[in-house]
């Protein structure tokens, strides 16, 4: 049994109780740092029917006295909203509904000591609820009761359908207070409002600043934040979000941080409440986003140029309809729809020499020529290309088996880095040869004005935006569809368009779509967005790079660039990202995750693991069938990893001219290093012998921890 599971079901208050209203019925209660369970003793005992009420339902406890002065019992009353069934005119859904259960300590004669008694309960289910770690040799007392907590809360009476109020009303303010969170309640009055509000408020005030409304509103009061003397400070206050905007992508993916099923509109929002409460805080990643202007603003969640923005900020005028907005956008632009010249380089995320070295100094026989300096860099520049092109190239197993380099489609020559040499970028600097037509807009008017600030962390991994980009860049040139960076795993809340992505795991995830594809394989593309899956499409249009910094010089005259789904000066922009520099309220942790249910193992071996066609219809039908969307999103990164790897070892392999084994360990160590062994769990001898070996392991309570030496050592 795992010390885990030990701990979960660890027994760390029991009791007997009357309940309110009374009416003869006693309870025995267990607290577990996962549940209260209750079982019924009067008027008859229930044998192994036991009900739980789950930890992570749970928002608060109080304690309470009855009016009546002769009362002697103390009462404390718990606030859950656990998922429950509900008639929907299509069948049944599950939706949250507010639950109360009220209990009567009457062990003692008076009411003081009856009144220690609730107060010790309600002590650990608060703990409990905001991840302070009891056991059952705490002693329970007052002193260890969570400090009250006091938000910010931004409204944006504008924000998605406009009912942002209504909610709060409704839903949000009760559920709160039942947690104990006292809060100021503001409501901007107009753009921007919330970004200088937040300039000059007293930071030792507040426990977290908290937006009601979507991910717009979030950006200004994280740029406004920066924007402050005191940014390195002002930073890391944790925000929050409480979903009343259109996409609310933030809030998506802190819904599937926590191992909630993906969920839309109020339920969305109840996920949310839940976790606010929660209140545990984690680091989330910003990107420092530089524009033509030399305007710096940091963004939480995307860059976006072509289709993406154009959708997002054509369809502000059926803003009415909430998120259904963005389907109504996507037809009407896929109806019509759009390339874009334009120049992409970027700094993939296998750096300049260390997986190189490692592969000379693990040479089994010895007899590798050093590489030259020069050919090191074009190597770096080639693992990009070759990164991502795993993703274009079909895969085929015969290439695989057979260590041959598959054949790639040709992309027009990157030519050199890339330089435009005024300071200030105006398109009279493209050349005209490289002008696409102009892209009239119908909705095409001026992005609002733009703070400029020069606060933040220095981008190291970034040049003047008028000075070539390093050599270890990879640079593509062509016609885009569309180019998106993201570093969350949701673009809205119902689309999961990075399912291996982390709030703090360092990497931007660069994707983009190339002309040529036909409408109706880009809204297959969409379609399975929904669900995560579109990378499993193999797609030859769509490319996905992990990178650390990225430069996009737009070559079409107009068109529309969002940051975080605001739109900024159209023109060429650069980022880079900056790990961990901000605090989320995210409502799940690591300790957190420990009570999250989903936990399991699978034995596969690896090239029956790749060649799953449908990773969707395997997770439901596989027996473990209590697998959820994390186990999901980790299968997606694993089985996107081993392609990677594979191709790459192949690719390196013949390049250099090396046996293939000894490049797979120097790409694993790196690369699984880097991104599989802290995220995803997965035994590392699957990987480093495709072939032999036979087990991965999917747990998300532990990140997988391997040491380099005991990697190297394993396969010498
Ligand atoms: N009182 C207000 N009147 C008009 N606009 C406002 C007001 N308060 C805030 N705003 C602006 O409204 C814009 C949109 O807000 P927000 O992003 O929160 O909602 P949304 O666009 O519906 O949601 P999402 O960004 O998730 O799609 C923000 O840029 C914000 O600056």
């Amino acid at each position: 049994m795992s010390n885990d599971y030990k701990q979960s079901s660890e027994t760390l208050l029991h009791g007997e109780f009357g309940v309110y209203p009374s009416k003869g019925i006693r309870y025995a209660l267990s607290l577990t740092p996962t549940g209260l369970h209750i079982q019924r003793l009067v008027p008859k005992p229930e044998d192994d029917q036991r009900t739980v009420l789950p930890i992570l339902d749970m928002v608060g406890c109080h304690t309470m006295r009855s009016r009546g002065s002769t009362d002697v019992y103390a009462y404390f009353s718990i606030y859950s909203y656990p998922l429950k069934k509900k008639k929907v005119p299509m069948g049944s859904a599950r939706t949250r509904q507010r639950m109360v259960r009220t209990f009567r300590v009457d062990e003692a004669s008076d009411y003081d000591q009856n009144q220690v008694i609730a107060e010790k309960w309600a002590t650990a289910v608060k703990c409990l609820i905001q991840g302070v770690p009891i056991s059952s040799d705490t002693e329970i007392s007052l002193t260890l009761q969570p400090k009250p907590r006091r938000f910010m809360l931004l409204l944006n009476p504008c924000g998605g359908r406009g009912n942002a109020l209504q909610q709060c009303h409704t839903h949000i303010l009760p559920i709160i207070t039942e947690a104990d969170i006292s809060y100021n309640l503001i409501q901007t009055e107009r753009q921007n409002h919330a970004r200088e509000l937040v300039q000059s408020i007293n930071l030792e005030e507040w426990d977290g600043i908290v937006v009601i409304s979507g991910d717009g509103l979030l950006f200004e009061v994280v740029n406004g934040l920066m924007e402050r003397p005191d940014w390195e400070d002002a930073i890391k206050m944790p925000v929050g979000v409480l979903p009343c905007g259109s996409g609310n992508a933030l809030a998506g993916a802190i819904n599937y941080h926590a191992g909630f099923d993906q969920a839309m509109g109020s339920e969305l929002l109840l996920n949310c409440i839940l976790l606010l409460c929660r209140g545990t805080v984690m680091p989330m990643d910003l990107v420092s986003v530089t524009t033509c202007s030399g305007a710096r603003f940091f963004s939480f969640l995307s860059v976006a140029w072509g289709f993406i923005s154009d959708v997002d900020i054509e369809s502000e005028k059926y803003r009415h309809m909430g998120s259904a907005r963005f389907t109504v956008g996507t037809m009407v632009r896929v109806a019509s729809l759009r390339t874009y010249r334009g120049r992409l380089s970027y700094l993939p995320v296998l750096d300049a020499h260390r997986p190189i070295c490692r592969s000379i100094t693990l040479s089994p026989n010895g007899n590798l020529s050093p590489l030259k300096r020069s050919q090191l860099h074009r190597t770096i520049s080639d693992i990009g290309l070759c990164e991502e092109r795993n993703v274009m190239c079909k895969r085929s197993s015969a290439a695989f088996d057979t260590g041959e380099l598959p054949s790639f489609e040709t992309s027009p020559s990157p030519g050199s880095p890339t330089a435009l040499n005024t300071s200030r970028f105006t398109f009279d600097s493209v050349p005209d040869d490289q002008m696409q037509q102009d892209v009239l807009l119908p909705n095409d008017k001026e992005p609002p004005p733009t703070h400029n600030h020069v606060n933040g962390p220095e981008d190291d991994l970034l040049p003047p935006l008028n000075q070539p980009v390093p050599k270890s860049w990879v640079t593509v040139e062509d016609d885009f569809v569309l180019v998106l960076a993201m570093y969350q795993t949701h673009l809205g809340a119902d689309l999961f368009t990075a399912p291996f992505s982390c709030l703090d795991d360092g990497l931007i995830h660069l994707f983009f779509v190339k002309a040529g594809i036909s409408r109706t394989a880009l809204v297959r593309l969409f379609l399975a967005m929904e669900k995560g899956t579109h990378i499993e499409l193999e797609c030859p249009y769509l490319v996905h790079v992990p990178v650390r910094a990225f430069r996009l010089e737009p070559l079409t005259r107009k068109g529309i660039l969002t940051v975080d789904g605001e739109r900024v000066e159209y023109g060429p922009v650069q980022a880079q990202i900056h790990h961990g520099l901000s605090n989320v309220i995210s409502g799940c942790d690591e300790s957190a995750s420990s009570v999250n249910p989903h936990k399991e193992e699978l034995h596969l071996n690896a090239e029956e693991f790749l060649a799953i066609p449908d990773l969707t219809s395997f997770v439901s039908n596989c027996s473990n069938s209590e697998c959820g969307p994390r186990f999901f999103g980790r299968l997606l990164m694993a089985k996107f990893h081993l392609m990677r790897l594979i191709l790459f070892g192949d690719y390196l392999g013949k390049y250099l001219n090396v046996p293939l084994s000894c490049l797979r360990i120097s790409v694993c160590a790196e690369v699984v290093f880097q991104k599989l062994a802290v995220r995803l769990g997965v035994e590392l001898h699957s990987i480093l012998n495709p072939k032999r070996s036979h087990k991965f392991i999917f747990d998300d309570t532990s990140p997988y921890q391997y040491p380099t030496s005991t990697l190297l050592a394993s396969e010498s």
